[in-house]
């Protein structure tokens, strides 16, 4: 259903997907989403100290599936016309429900996401997880957790990455900062909470 026009070289279980939506639709969906979504800035403890996350966020789902991600207990909003859209959409292409979408939006280069990978007990044990890219291209990467060798790519405006199989158990993943950027880039990964 979906066109892979580039292929980067990446591991096993990850996937890149360009386009997965015209360039007008994604800025229309883009000052959509920038504007309607309830962005929220939480605080993450690490080594004791409370920060606050270096992008905005928003977790919607069907109601009471409730996410533990990143030690926060996040509690859904309610989907909205054109992420329900989107989300029938893939869950035809991709055969599987996919019951939450979790937003990031990175206002700028300076805002990022660590080293990690999306193993909560409640994704199941071999998540398909579909990462949709809108706004300004940034660097992913991808590091292998027991080589440490390590991938990059670029997320264009548009795109989709699948992240499938053992590519959560084996692989962290970030995106890094990038000083440079001056634009903002929304980010959109559906995913498929199961009952633990
Ligand atoms: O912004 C991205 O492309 C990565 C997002 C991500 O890894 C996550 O939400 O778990
Ligand atoms: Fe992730």
């Amino acid at each position: 259903m979906f066109e892979l026009s580039q292929k980067p070289d990446l591991p096993n279980g990850f996937q890149y997907l360009m386009p997965v939506i015209s360039t007008q639709k994604a800025w229309s969906l883009f000052d959509f989403l920038r504007l309607n979504i309830n962005w929220q800035q939480p605080s993450i403890q690490v080594y004791g100290k409370f920060h606050p996350i270096p992008r905005l966020q928003c977790y919607i789902a069907d109601s009471g599936l409730n996410y533990q991600y990143s030690a926060l207990n996040l509690l859904p909003d309610a989907w909205n016309e054109p992420l329900f859209a989107m989300r029938q959409r893939l869950q035809t292409a991709f055969k599987q429900p996919f019951n939450a979408v979790l937003l990031n939006y990175y206002r700028n280069g300076l805002d990022c996401m660590g080293w990690h990978s999306d193993d909560e007990p409640e994704l199941g044990d071999h998540p398909t997880i579909v990462s949709v890219s809108l706004g300004a291209a940034r660097k992913f990467a991808i590091k292998d957790r027991e080589t440490a060798s390590q991938w990059q790519l670029y997320l264009e405006h548009g795109s989709a990455l699948v992240m499938t199989g053992m590519s959560q158990q084996l692989y962290v993943h970030s995106l890094p900062k990038q000083r440079k950027v001056g634009e903002g880039r929304i980010n959109l990964t559906f995913r498929n909470i199961v009952n633990k």
